[in-house]
This record gives C-alpha cells, sequence and structure tokens, in this order.
C-alpha cells in the first residue's frame, strides 16, 4: 500500500488500513494536525510495529464485523508496547474485543448525523469537548461492554458506549468518524488523541514532505533521465518543481497537445509557464492521433482508456525523440516517467484498498497494461489542497498554484457522444466563453472549477432569427470543492447566468440552450464522464 513517505528519521504515526473508505482522510487530518503519519495494513505485527518506532497509532474503520468469519484481524500484541492507539469505528470494536470487552449487533444502527453526549470529559481525548455535540456516524455494530479497566466517555441515544479511554495505558477508542468534516469536533478529537494523550508536538509541514520527497526521488533516479508529463495545471506543475529541485537539469517536461485543450491553453504552458519555472519543455503535436483513436468513440470509460493509451504513446514518442537528441540524455536511457497523480485520482479509479472504481482517471486506471516507464508520483497520496501548499512552499507563482484543476483527457470526456473536430471546436468556443466571463465576474478563486459540456447526442428546438434551429444544449457544472471527493454546485449570481447565456447562443453556432447542472458529489462526479 502507497504512503506518504517518511522524512528522514522521522517518527510516524501509523494508520492501520481496516478497509476503510477513509484511512487516506485520517492521514490527511494527522497531517493537517501538523504531525506525519504512514497507512499500513492490518496484518502488521508488534514486531514490524516496534520497527516502525511510531509515536501513536490509529486504527481506522471498516465494512465488516469483528466477530465475522474472515473479518480483519489485528495482532493483539500491539495494545501491550506502550504507543497510544486511538480506535475508530471498526478499529474501536476492535480494541474493544482484544481487550476483553463485547461486541454485539445489538439491533442499534446509526448512519449520519447523531447526537452524542459526553458524560466524561476530564481524560486526554475529550478534554475541553462540549456535552452535547454531533458527530458522524456509520455502524451496525456497538461496543456494548467496555473492557475492564476503560472509562466509558460517551453515549448516544441508542449506543451506550460511544467512546472509551484508558488513560493510564494512552488507550482511547471513538464509535463516530472525527475525520469526516461534519463531526463538529472531529478535528479536535483527533487532535487532542495526537497532542495531549500521545504528547506528539506539532512540527510536521510541507517542507519536511518536500525536503523527504526531494531525497527519494534522488534516490530512485540516481544518475538517469526523467520525462515529466506537464499539463499546466497545478499537480503536473508542482510535482515538475519537486522533481527539478531533485536532479535538476536531468529533467524534461513533455507537454501533449492532443488537440482536447481550451482555448489558448498550448500557448499559456509553452510560454507563461516555461517563464515562470524556468523548466525546459518539449511539446508533442499528436492532435491527429487522438482523434483518430476516439473516432466513433461515445462509451465514456472506452474513451478513457484510449486517452490514457494514447497519453503513454505520446510519452514514448517524446522519449524517442529525446534519445535521438544526445545533448538531452548523454547516452542515458530515459526510464522514468513523472506524473501529477494525486490521492483522489488513485482512489477514483479503484485504486484505493477495497473501493469502487468510479472513472478510470487517464493516469491511473487508464494506464496501458505495456506500460514501460518507471513512475514518479511524489503527489500519490496527497490531496490539492495540500499540493497548493506544498506548490507555495516551492516558490511556485500564484497563478499556477491556484489554477482551477482541468482533467487530462480535457475536452474529450465533457463531449457527451462521440468526439469529432466540428464538435471539439464549438465547445472550446463556449467554454472560452464561459471563462472570460467567471473571470471578469472574479469568481475565479470562489469556485473550485467549472467544466462545460456539450450534449452532442441531444437536440432541442430553438427559434433564433425568427427561424427555427434544432441545436444542441451546454451544460454550465460550476462547483465549489475542498477536495474534489464531495462537491456542491456553485449558486452563480443570476445576471452572470444569464450573460453566459446569452452570449453562447448568440456566439456559438449550433447551440441554442444553456441548462445548469445543480447537482452536487455525491451524487453527481464533477466531470459529466
Ligand atoms: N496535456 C498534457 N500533457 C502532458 N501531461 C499531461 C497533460 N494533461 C495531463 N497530464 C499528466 O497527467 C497528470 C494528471 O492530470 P491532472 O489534470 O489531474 O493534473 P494537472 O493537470 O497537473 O493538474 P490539475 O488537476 O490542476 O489540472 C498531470 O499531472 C500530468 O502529469
Ligand atoms: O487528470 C485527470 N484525469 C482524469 O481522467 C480525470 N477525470 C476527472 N478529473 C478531475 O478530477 C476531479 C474529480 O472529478 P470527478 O468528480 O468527475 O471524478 C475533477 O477536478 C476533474 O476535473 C480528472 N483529472
Ligand atoms: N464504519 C465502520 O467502521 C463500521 C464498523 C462495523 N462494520 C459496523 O457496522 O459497526
Ligand atoms: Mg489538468
Amino acid at each position: 500500500m502507497s504512503a506518504a513517505p517518511a522524512p528522514t528519521g522521522a517518527r510516524p504515526v501509523l494508520v492501520v488500513d481496516f478497509g476503510a473508505q477513509y484511512a487516506q482522510l485520517i492521514a490527511r487530518r494527522v497531517r493537517e494536525a501538523s504531525v506525519y503519519s504512514e497507512i499500513v495494513a492490518h496484518t502488521i505485527t508488534a514486531a514490524e510495529v516496534t520497527a516502525k518506532n511510531p509515536l501513536g497509532i490509529v486504527l481506522s474503520g471498516g465494512p465488516a464485523s469483528v466477530y465475522a468469519d474472515g473479518a480483519p484481524t489485528f495482532d493483539p500484541a500491539i495494545f501491550d508496547l506502550g504507543i497510544p492507539v486511538l480506535g475508530i469505528c471498526y478499529g474501536f470494536q476492535v480494541m474493544a474485543t482484544a481487550l476483553g470487552g463485547t461486541v454485539a449487533h445489538t439491533g442499534a444502527r446509526e448512519y449520519g448525523a447523531t447526537p452524542v453526549t459526553v458524560s466524561d470529559s476530564g481524560n486526554a481525548l475529550l478534554a475541553d469537548q462540549p456535552t452535547a455535540q454531533t458527530v458522524w456516524m456509520s455502524h451496525g455494530d456497538s461496543v456494548s461492554e467496555a473492557p475492564a479497566g476503560f472509562r466509558v466517555l460517551a453515549s448516544t441515544a441508542s449506543t451506550p458506549v460511544a467512546a472509551f479511554a484508558n488513560d493510564e495505558r494512552r488507550l482511547y477508542g471513538v464509535q463516530w468518524h472525527p475525520e469526516v468534516k461534519h463531526t463538529e469536533f472531529g478535528q479536535n478529537v483527533l487532535e487532542n488523541f495526537l497532542h495531549r494523550a500521545a504528547g506528539i508536538p506539532a512540527d510536521w509541514n510541507s517542507g519536511n514532505v518536500i525536503a523527504e520527497q526531494v531525497a527519494r526521488i534522488r534516490a530512485q533516479v540516481g544518475t538517469g533521465k526523467v520525462i515529466c508529463g506537464l499539463s499546466g495545471g497545478v499537480d503536473s506543475a508542482v510535482a515538475a518543481a519537486l522533481v527539478h529541485k531533485a536532479i535538476g537539469d536531468q529533467l524534461v517536461c513533455v507537454f501533449v497537445d492532443h488537440g482536447l485543450l481550451r482555448q489558448d491553453e498550448r500557448r499559456q504552458v509553452e510560454e507563461d509557464f516555461v517563464v515562470a519555472t524556468g523548466v525546459r519543455l518539449v511539446t508533442v503535436d499528436v492532435r491527429e492521433q487522438f482523434l483518430t483513436a476516439l473516432e466513433g468513440v461515445s462509451d465514456p470509460e472506452t474513451k478513457r482508456k484510449i486517452i490514457g493509451r494514447e497519453f503513454i504513446r505520446s510519452f514514448e514518442q517524446a522519449q524517442a525523440e529525446l534519445i535521438k537528441e544526445a545533448a538531452a540524455i548523454d547516452g542515458d536511457p530515459i526510464r522514468f516517467l513523472v506524473q501529477g497523480t494525486l490521492y483522489p485520482d488513485v482512489v477514483e479509479s479503484g485504486g484505493g484498498s477495497g473501493t469502487a472504481n468510479i472513472k478510470s482517471h487517464h493516469n491511473v486506471g487508464g494506464l496501458p497494461d505495456d506500460l514501460q516507464f518507471e513512475l514518479i508520483e511524489p503527489l500519490r497520496t496527497l490531496f490539492k489542497d495540500e499540493v497548493r501548499a506544498i506548490g507555495a512552499e516551492l516558490g511556485l507563482p500564484a497563478e499556477i498554484v491556484q489554477r482551477q484543476p482541468f482533467p487530462g483527457p480535457g475536452l474529450g470526456i465533457r463531449i457527451v457522444g462521440s468526439i469529432t473536430q466540428d464538435r471539439l471546436d464549438l465547445l472550446r468556443h463556449a467554454d472560452a466563453i464561459v471563462r472570460a466571463e467567471l473571470t471578469a465576474a472574479g469568481l475565479d478563486r470562489e469556485i473550485w472549477q467549472c467544466p462545460v459540456v456539450l450534449l452532442a447526442d441531444v437536440r432541442s428546438v430553438g427559434v433564433q432569427g425568427d427561424g427555427r434551429t434544432y441545436g444542441h444544449p451546454i451544460v454550465l457544472r460550476p462547483v465549489s470543492s475542498e477536495d474534489a471527493m464531495t462537491a456542491d454546485w456553485t449558486r452563480l449570481p443570476y445576471d452572470l447566468l444569464a450573460k453566459i447565456s446569452n452570449r453562447i447562443t448568440n456566439e456559438v453556432d449550433g447551440v441554442n440552450r444553456v441548462v445548469l447542472d445543480v447537482t452536487s458529489k455525491p451524487p453527481g462526479t464533477i466531470e459529466w464522464e
């Protein structure tokens, strides 16, 4: 399992994964508390834990029941190592069972927002916590009896043991999920555990990530040559800056012009980006290849796999050209490919432990089986806002660090239907209008991104210039988000929406209707495909 890499000599907090949806979220919240963390499998043994010398351990939730056959187990000797442990949900139930308490299917099930009563705040975990608070629950089993030596700290209407503690042994557990934003005092509980109970100082920051990644990249690459897929977006800019810091001129960036880009994008990357960062950049023009490969394809996953494959073919093409150019390589082969992959790309592609495939991101689930490159993905366990912080720390300009995301498959996954040159030109035009208006309204920082989608297989009747039209709708999808894992639709001012709608229907041939997507994520995703 991938884990955020340790800074040299740093003692981690281990997050033990029992198949949770939220293991990375826990790791991220620990980082937010300025503490370094690593995710480990639940099969870790007491000896392996000792070898890692952790400052604390957090046990995640998980879908199984502790008493069921085949449920994920945990080495009980770990509780005797003297290391502070916090169990969450399934992890709380694991701790209860291992230490002589009982867990049962009591019939009490709690999902979502649940009021909890804190009955004992005279302990490190719930110190200074209000008596009444709302927490996020997701369980069907309950601790019916706390282990001997443990105090019950909190309860809900149907769960008498909702939190417990043994301050002497520094063992703690909560039935609820402190790692999700909907839990009112969740971060406080985690920080109480880390700082008060376990006494861990708050001294971890993005500077540590940079130092460690630089060391790790140097060790991985040696004197080899590296290419980096650079899109002009935040993630690849930060990845490239990190790699550049590590190995300097051994890095060459490659921009793929696949014809699915927005207006003016290539020029921006080739000129503005290079000026801002000083990286060496080559562009491969593969517009024809992509269009041919995608001809007649309308299924979203098929499109994504083709795009993922063609990206790698494009990088191989750049690799071959650079190898010919002796100056770029000094005779060393180019074996490594840097990608700005983030954790949400991985988890949505089904790459988390036991998580579902929502959509194959081109750089993860869309990679071809015959991939020859050795990947370098220094941001793979991080979330976008963390990456922005690292970019700022590395000195990248705000225009780059604060840029809105744009997916690698570009306009290709914003045409619902098959992709043609005409449809791309139409969508590019509509998208340019939307972006110009949002920028003019000063809203770029407020919205996370605003996909503009062409419903190429849908037509509706309109009237323009006293004549009948039978045109396509354009969908506006403005969203607000913290990390793209969840999102809400942005309430844009009506006047602005009216202006955008007017301009698109007046200026873009073939469009006679503009509609607004008012769906959150979940249940929708941000992109339509
Ligand atoms: N046009 C492109 N040329 C080269 N590499 C690309 C291109 N588009 C995407 N990539 C690669 O795929 C990775 C994932 O794309 P993604 O859009 O998630 O990240 P990004 O473009 O770097 O940042 P952002 O999410 O802000 O758009 C990039 O980090 C980059 O390595
Ligand atoms: O580089 C990328 N390659 C992809 O294949 C891809 N698919 C979605 N996205 C971006 O990821 C975030 C979440 O998008 P969804 O809610 O649509 O899954 C949003 O920011 C999307 O724009 C992608 N980025
Ligand atoms: N989210 C969880 O960790 C759930 C734990 C366990 N499966 C239960 O239903 O109680
Ligand atoms: Mg991008």
